[in-house]
C-alpha cells in the first residue's frame, strides 16, 4: 500500500492514524511474508514498506503541526473535552483534556488550572446556566450546536459552538461576544428608547400598543391609552432654555414611572408628550374607567408638584386624555387620535385637566381622517392653487405680496389653509406641497420679472418648519428659482420663530447659505413666540412682520400697543425692515405710519386674489 505526499495531504489527522496503525500492522506481516521469500524479493518488500512508513509519518508530522498551529493560534477559544458518563451511562460531566490560550483569554479561566478537571468544578453552579443540559444533547445525538450564552458567573456573553471530535471526546468553540451585544444593545436603546428619559420611544409604544391589540380577543380585561400633554412646556423651553427644559422632562418622567407598575407601557412620545398604555384593567368597561381616573388623576398631582430645575423652582401641570379599549376592533392610528383629541379637550377645559374620549368626539375624527384622505389626493389632482396678498408702502404703492396657498376641494368646498397646513405638515405632506408652492411662487415671480411695471415687486413665500429642516432644502429652493428663471433678490422666505427652537445652528446656517445667493427672510408672526434676542442678532434676517393678533386691537390694548411699538423699535435698533399683517382699517395703518411701521399687509389694501386681479388692482 503505497501513498504518495498529495494523497495523505487530503486525508484527516484522524485517516493518517488509522492509515499508520494499519501500516504497522501489515509490516509484521510483510516481515513475516519477506522470511519466506528468497533474498532479493525480501529487500525490495523491506524498502517498500520502509518508504510507506516514512511517508506516513512525515504526512503525521505536517499534520499534527498544522492542526496545532491551527489549535494554538486561534483567534476563538477551543477546549477539548472527555465525556464524563453518570451510573446509568448518561453524560453528566465534560472533563478538560486540552485548551488553546483564546480560550484563556475569551473566558477568563487559566489553562494550567483547568485541564483534568471537569465543567462543573471549574465553574460551580454552571448547572443553572443550561449549558450543561446543550453539552449531553450534542454527547447523545452527536449534532453539533451553535449558541449564545450569558453566564452570570463572569457576567458575559459568549457565543459557543459544541461538536462531537470522535469517541467519548467533543470540543467546544467559545468567543465572548460581550462587546457586540453592548453595541447590540446600545443600537436597540437608541432605535427603542428616549435618550433623554431611557423611556420606550414613539416606536416602541406603537409596535406594544400593536400587539396588545393583536392580543385582545384572546384576554377579557380592558386597556387604556393615557395620552399626557405638558402645559405650557413650549414657553419655559423658550424662556428658560433647553436645559432646563430637558431636566423638566426627566423629573416628569420620573414621577410619571414611579406612579406606574412594570407592566404598564410608559413612553414619550415626542416633545413633552408622554404616552401610558395600561393593559388588564377590569374586565368591566365602568370598573376600567374608574380605574383609570383615579390613576389619571394621581399623574396630574404628582405633576403638578414643584420642580427644583438646578435650584429654581418651576411649576408646571399636564393635561391628560384618556381612551379606554375593549374588544371592539380598532387600529393604533385611530386609538392615538382618540387620545390625542380628548387631550386637546382636556386643554380646552383650562388645562390640569383629564378628559375622556367620547364617542361625540368621533365626529371630529372622523372629519380630520377625511382631511388627510382628499388631501393626499389633492397634490395629484391639482386641486391647489396660489392667491397673492398686497404688501404696501406708506404711500399705499404696490411693494410686493405674500403668497397665500388654497384648497378648492371637490368634497370638502375651499378649505382654509390654517385648517390643512397643519394637517398636512402631521402628514410629511407639507414636503412635496411646499415644494409646489416654491414652484408656482417662483414661476410668478419670473412672469413679473418680465413685467417693467412688476419687475420691482418682491414675493414673500411661507416655509413650513418641516419643509425647512429637509436636508436638502437650499437645493430645493435653488431648483425651484432656477427652473423658473425667477430673480433670487426678488424672493423671501418667511419663517415662523418655532423654527428656531430646534437645531438652530443647522437653520442658521441654511439661512446664511441662501442669503448669500440673495434671497430675503422674514421673521413671521413675530411677538407671538419667545425668540431669544441673542438668536435674532445672528439671523440673516430682513424683516420682522408684525402679528395680526397686535395689529388687531393696536387702538384699543394698551398691552398690544405697547408690544407693536416695542417690535418696531427692535426692528429699528436691528436694522431690518419690519411689515405689519392684518391691517383692516385706516386708523391701524395711520398709528402704526406715526410709530415708524413703513410697511403693510391686510384687508384695508386687499384681500389675497389671484395675481393677475392684484397686479390689475394697483
Ligand atoms: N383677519 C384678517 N386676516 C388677514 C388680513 N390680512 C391677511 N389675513 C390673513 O392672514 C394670514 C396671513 O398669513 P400667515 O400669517 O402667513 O398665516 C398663514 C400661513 O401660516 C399658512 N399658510 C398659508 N399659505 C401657506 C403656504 O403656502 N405655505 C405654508 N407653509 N403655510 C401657508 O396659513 C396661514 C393662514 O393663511 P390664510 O388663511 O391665507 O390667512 C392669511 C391671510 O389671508 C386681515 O386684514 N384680517
Amino acid at each position: 500500500m503505497i501513498f504518495n505526499l498529495q494523497d495523505i495531504n487530503r486525508m484527516s489527522r484522524h485517516a493518517l492514524t488509522a492509515v499508520a496503525t494499519r501500516i504497522r500492522r501489515l509490516a509484521s506481516v510483510l516481515d513475516r511474508l519477506a522470511d519466506s521469500l528468497g533474498p532479493p524479493e525480501a529487500a525490495m518488500w523491506r524498502q517498500a514498506e520502509a518508504r510507506a512508513r516514512r511517508e506516513v509519518e512525515e504526512a503525521l508530522r505536517i499534520s499534527e503541526q498544522r492542526f496545532r498551529g491551527l489549535f494554538d493560534n486561534s483567534l476563538s477559544g477551543v477546549a477539548l473535552h472527555e465525556i464524563m458518563l453518570d451510573a446509568g451511562g448518561q453524560p453528566c460531566d465534560y472533563r478538560f483534556l486540552m485548551a488553546n490560550r483564546a480560550f484563556e483569554t475569551h473566558t477568563g479561566l487559566r489553562v494550567a488550572e483547568i485541564i483534568g478537571r471537569t465543567v462543573t468544578e471549574v465553574l460551580p453552579g454552571i448547572e443553572q446556566s443550561g449549558l450543561i443540559g446543550i453539552y449531553g444533547k450534542v454527547a447523545l445525538t452527536g449534532e453539533p450546536v451553535s449558541f449564545e450564552m450569558f453566564l452570570e458567573l463572569n457576567r458575559h456573553h459568549y457565543g459557543i459552538t459544541a461538536f462531537q471530535v470522535g469517541q467519548g471526546q467533543f470540543a467546544t468553540v467559545f468567543e465572548n461576544i460581550t462587546e457586540r451585544k453592548a453595541a447590540e444593545k446600545e443600537i436597540r436603546d437608541l432605535a427603542f428608547f428616549d435618550p433623554l428619559t431611557g423611556l420606550p420611544n414613539r416606536r416602541l409604544l406603537l409596535d406594544r400598543l400593536q400587539r396588545a391589540l393583536a392580543n385582545r380577543q384572546r384576554c377579557a380585561q380592558e386597556c387604556a391609552l393615557l395620552f399626557i400633554d405638558l402645559d405650557d412646556f413650549k414657553t419655559l423651553n423658550d424662556t428658560l432654555g433647553h436645559e432646563q427644559g430637558d431636566l423638566l422632562l426627566r423629573q416628569a418622567a420620573a414621577r410619571l414611572s414611579a406612579c406606574l407598575r412594570e407592566s404598564d407601557t410608559l413612553s414619550r412620545f415626542g416633545g413633552d408628550e408622554f404616552v401610558v398604555m395600561l393593559e388588564n384593567l377590569s374586565g368591566c368597561p365602568d370598573e376600567s374607567a374608574m380605574q383609570v381616573e383615579h390613576l389619571g388623576r394621581k399623574l396630574l398631582a404628582v405633576l403638578d408638584q414643584p420642580y427644583d430645575l438646578n435650584g429654581c423652582e418651576h411649576h408646571s401641570t399636564a393635561s391628560i386624555g384618556i381612551t379606554l379599549f375593549g374588544h371592539q376592533p380598532i387600529g393604533v392610528d385611530d386609538l392615538m387620535r382618540q387620545a390625542d383629541l380628548a387631550m386637546y379637550r382636556a386643554k380646552a377645559m383650562g388645562r390640569n385637566a383629564l378628559r375622556f374620549f367620547d364617542p361625540e368626539m368621533q365626529a371630529e375624527i372622523s372629519a380630520r381622517a377625511a382631511l388627510e384622505g382628499h388631501l393626499r389626493q389633492a397634490l395629484q389632482q391639482d386641486q391647489f392653487r396660489l392667491v397673492y396678498q398686497a404688501q404696501v408702502d406708506q404711500g399705499g404703492r404696490l411693494i410686493g405680496a405674500e403668497a397665500l396657498l388654497r384648497w378648492d376641494s371637490p368634497q370638502l368646498g375651499a378649505v382654509s389653509p390654517a385648517t390643512f397646513i397643519p394637517q398636512a405638515e402631521k402628514m410629511g405632506l407639507i414636503v412635496p406641497l411646499g415644494q409646489w408652492v416654491l414652484d408656482t411662487a417662483c414661476r410668478q415671480l419670473a412672469l413679473w420679472g418680465e413685467g417693467e411695471d412688476t419687475a420691482h415687486l418682491m414675493l414673500a413665500v411661507n416655509i413650513s418648519m418641516r419643509q425647512f429642516h429637509q436636508p436638502d432644502f437650499v437645493e430645493q429652493v435653488l431648483m425651484a428659482i432656477a427652473r423658473a428663471g425667477a430673480n433670487p433678490a426678488r424672493l423671501k422666505l418667511e419663517i415662523t420663530e418655532s423654527l428656531l427652537l430646534d437645531n438652530t445652528e443647522n437653520v442658521i446656517a441654511k439661512m446664511t447659505m441662501l442669503h448669500a445667493l440673495g434671497l430675503g427672510f422674514s421673521l413671521d408672526d413675530f411677538g407671538t413666540g419667545y425668540s431669544s434676542l441673542s438668536y435674532l442678532k445672528r439671523l440673516p434676517l430682513d424683516q420682522l412682520k408684525i402679528d395680526r393678533s397686535f395689529v388687531q386691537d393696536v387702538l384699543t390694548d394698551a398691552n398690544n400697543a405697547a408690544i407693536a411699538r416695542t417690535i418696531i423699535a427692535l426692528a429699528h435698533s436691528l436694522e431690518l425692515e419690519v411689515i405689519a399683517e392684518g391691517v383692516e382699517t385706516g386708523e391701524q395703518r395711520d398709528w402704526l405710519a406715526a410709530h415708524g411701521c413703513h410697511a403693510y399687509q391686510g384687508y384695508w389694501f386687499g384681500r389675497p386674489v389671484p395675481a393677475e386681479e392684484l397686479i390689475a388692482s394697483f
